[in-house]
Formats: structure tokens, sequence, C-alpha cells
């Protein structure tokens, strides 16, 4: 089930075409036209496009107090206790990112230093079109209250007036969320970026979310921040012939889930182990109430590649930067020095991807489509602003002059050249 390519085949696929996070023009002139009537008639707008995307206009775009006070009682007490554990590990591995101001330079002439500050306000968006995602609550809403973020808004669709999943609401409650609205797509982002009479506008928008969302994001960008335009979710496995293909198979099969255009890769120096694992994935496949997504994600954006060694699969996996890792190999911690490019790696056959999704500590929130080259998953880092200081001292200030004013004049910027100067009457 599983394409098997060969070491060529895999790269001209999945390495030099072009990766770009996949947002046709279509969708762009969408977005594009939905931002623009949402800045121009607010929560008019709003109701336009939940009418037309949705097919549902929410009597309050606001989630009430007592509603969210009754998601409580209409939840299992086995989910809630689970959310918990859950949300105990996120907070305990993200409160250790939490780094203080710091001071660079302290002599009686010169003081500098960087202070931190948490982002005021935040918008949390939580897909909601074809799943719903507690876990996704969690993972964003978490670090931005570690960091200190004074308001968390969170927005997801709803489709009926059955409104918000009480889960989601609950989970909302745990992470501590400020406010929720029930709307979604790109209206939401619009309403995010600019406000309307009813949705405040925040300074920065994060979470996961279609090609719908991740468009808006990046057109808003740069009136309002953004984590990162997230792509569709992939998965990389290396493993060798001691690896259990059940395992392998049911790791590969769990990403697929997500969308039809999720990607997974098994990278293996055993042959007989991808026949294997393709064997096992039909198996598993015929059992997966989800096997319309998970099929066409499998045969069109999934490949097996068997390598002559270890390091080739290190090398090729650290070309694809994967959004997750799993090294399936004995000993996996003695192989973690060879990934550099990856968005969250996990070690051992104990550990499957799942784990992460919902409950280690790290956070699920990643980059995805090769941008682990050069970007991170979320942390409490991405709600935290870093301002610079300087004082100089009529001496500090006097000892540099010379320099300052050559390179000013350099640049032939005489303004800034006389703004010392005038300070040393020279
Ligand atoms: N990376 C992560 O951490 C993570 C976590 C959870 C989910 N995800 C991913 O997020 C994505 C969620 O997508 P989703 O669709 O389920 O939910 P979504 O909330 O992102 O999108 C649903 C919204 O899209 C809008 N929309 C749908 N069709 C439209 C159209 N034709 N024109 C304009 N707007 C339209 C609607 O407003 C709808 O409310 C999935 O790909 C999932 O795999 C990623
Ligand atoms: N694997 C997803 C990120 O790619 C996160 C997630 C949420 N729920 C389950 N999984
Ligand atoms: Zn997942």
């Amino acid at each position: 089930m599983i394409p098997k390519l060969s070491n060529d085949e895999y790269m001209k696929r999945f390495i030099n075409g072009n990766r770009k996070i996949s947002m046709n023009t279509e969708i762009i002139e969408t977005a594009l036209n939905v931002i623009k009537d949402v800045r121009l008639n607010g929560d008019k707008a709003l109701e336009k496009y939940a009418e037309k995307f949705d097919g549902f206009i929410p009597e309050d775009w606001e989630v009430s107090e007592e509603e969210r006070k009754q998601a409580w009682n209409n939840i299992s007490p086995n989910v809630i206790d689970s959310l918990q554990k859950a949300a105990a590990n996120i907070r305990s591995f993200h409160r250790k990112q939490l780094t203080q101001s710091r001071i660079m330079e302290m002599t009686d002439d010169i003081i500098s230093g960087q202070l931190f500050r948490p982002i005021e306000r935040v918008g949390v968006y939580v897909p909601g079109g074809t799943a719903s995602y507690p876990s996704t609550v969690l993972m964003n809403a978490i670090p931005a209250a570690i960091a200190g973020v004074d308001e968390i808004i969170m927005v997801t669709p709803v489709r009926s007036e059955h409104g918000i999943s009480p889960v989601l609401l609950v989970a909302a409650d745990i992470a501590g969320v400020n406010k929720i609205y029930q709307i979604g797509g790109i209206q939401a982002i619009a309403a995010l970026a600019y406000g309307t009479s009813t949705i405040p506008k925040v300074d920065k928008i994060v979470g996961p979310g279609n090609a719908y969302v991740a468009a808006a994001k990046s057109i808003v960008y740069g009136d309002v921040g953004i984590d990162m335009i997230a792509g569709p979710s992939e998965v990389a496995i290396i493993a060798d012939k001691n690896a259990n293909p059940a395992y392998i198979a049911a790791d590969l099969l769990a990403q697929a889930e997500h969308d039809q255009d999720a990607r997974t890769f098994l990278f293996s120096t055993s042959s007989t182990l991808v026949d294997e694992v393709s064997i096992e994935i039909n198996k598993q496949l015929a059992e997966l109430p989800r096997k319309e997504i998970a099929t066409p994600s499998l045969l069109n954006n999934s490949a097996a590649v068997v390598v002559d060694n270890l390091y080739t699969a290190f090398r090729l996996v650290n070309q694809l930067a994967p959004e997750h890792l799993e090294i399936v190999l004995e000993n996996p911690l003695s192989w973690l020095g060879l990934v550099k490019n990856a968005g969250s790696v996990f070690l051992g056959e104990n550990t499957p991807e799942a784990v992460g999704d919902y409950f280690g500590g790290p956070n699920h929130v990643l980059p995805t489509s090769g941008n682990a080259r050069f970007s991170s998953g979320l942390s409490v880092d991405d709600f935290i602003k870093k301002t610079t200081y300087l004082y100089y001292s009529e001496k500090a200030l006097g000892n540099a002059a010379e320099h300052i004013m050559t390179i000013a004049n350099e640049e032939k910027l005489t303004g800034h050249a006389r703004a010392v100067q005038i300070r040393m009457q020279i």
C-alpha cells in the first residue's frame, strides 16, 4: 500500500519539487475578498460568511459563561481527568522554556539588556471543519498562559445550534482561555486581525487550520503576528529490521488519517520490513473508520525508501525536514545527534507520535513542508517579545563618539553624526 520508491524517485517527488505549502490562487482570492469584506463590514460580513461556508449563524458569537460552566457537566469525568493530566505534562514541559529578562552589560557607564514582555492579546484558532481538537486547545493556549499573555481569545467554527463541543469548552477552561467565539475559517482570522464590534482585535494569531485558514493567516501577517503557516501533517519513520511492522503501520496510519494531503514516510535498511509494513497497513486500514481520508493520503503522499545504511536514512530525513520524526531503532537516543531538521522527534518503539500529539508535554503545533529547516514548533517564546535597552553615560558616549560619527558619515547620514557631535561639542 505504501509506494516503495528508490532513493532517486523519492528525491524527485518529495525534495526537489516545489514543497511550498499549496495555497492555490482560488483560495488566496477567496481569502482576500473575505478579509476585505470583514474589514469593511465587521459583524455583518461575519454573518454572511458563517452562513455561506459553515451553513450556520450562531445567535451570539461569544460563548457565554453559563455555557462554559455547563460544559463540565456534559462530558465524562474520564475525559476531564485525561485532559487535566495531559495539561499538567504540557504545562510542566513549557514552564521550563520561560526565560527572564537579562542584563548583558552593567558598568558605571554602560547598561544594556533585554526586557522580556508577554504579548498582550492572542487569538487561538482551533480547527473544527472535519474534527474537533481539544488537544490543540491545550497546545496553543497553555504556552500563551505560561508566557503571561493578558487575554487569550479562542475561535472555532460551528455548524449547528449544538454549538461548540463541550470538550473544547472544558479544554479551554483548563488551558486558561479567556473568551471563546463561535466562528472559523477566513472570517475568523480576519475578525481577529482587524476586530469587529463583537470580536476584539488581537496582537498575534496562533493555531493550525486548513488551506483557507493558512491563506488568511499569510495575508493578515504584518498587520498582526502569526505563529506559522501550517501545511498538511507529516511523519517520517526510521526503522531497521528489528522494528515491529504492526507498530510502524499503525503510526503511519495515525498520521494519514489527519487529512487526505497528510504525508507519511518510512526509511528502512530492511526491504523485508517495508513489505511487512505494507501488509500490515492493508490489514489495519480495513479496520480504520477514517479510511476514506487515510487511503488517498497513503497512495499519493507517502513513500517507503530502502536505504543502504542508517546514515543515509538520516541524510534523507534531514533533507525532508519532517514535522515529526520517529526513530524506531535500538538505543534511539544514540542516533539523536544525527537529526538536523525535524519539528519533533519520538524515540523508540514505545513512543508513537500519538504520545506527543496528546500527552507527553512537547507541543504538537510544528513546522511542516520542510519548514523545520528554519523554524521551530510552538513554544512559550512565541508569546514573548524581547525589547533591548541601552544606557550610555557622558563618558561612554565620549569614548564611542568618533566611531559612531565615522560610520554615520560613511552612510552619508549626517543627521545621525550630528546627534552625537552636538553632545560632544567637537
Ligand atoms: N498541526 C497541528 O497541530 C494540527 C492540529 C489539528 C488539526 N490540524 C490540521 O488542521 C486542518 C483542519 O482543517 P478543517 O477543515 O478540519 O478545519 P478548519 O477549522 O481549519 O477549517 C474549516 C473552515 O474552513 C472554511 N471553509 C471550508 N471550505 C471553504 C471554502 N470553500 N471557502 C472558504 N472557506 C471555507 C469554513 O469556514 C470552515 O469553518 C486539518 O488539515 C488538520 O490535519 C493540524
Ligand atoms: N498530529 C497533529 C499535528 O500534526 C496534531 C494532532 C492533534 N490531534 C491529533 N493529532
Ligand atoms: Zn496527530
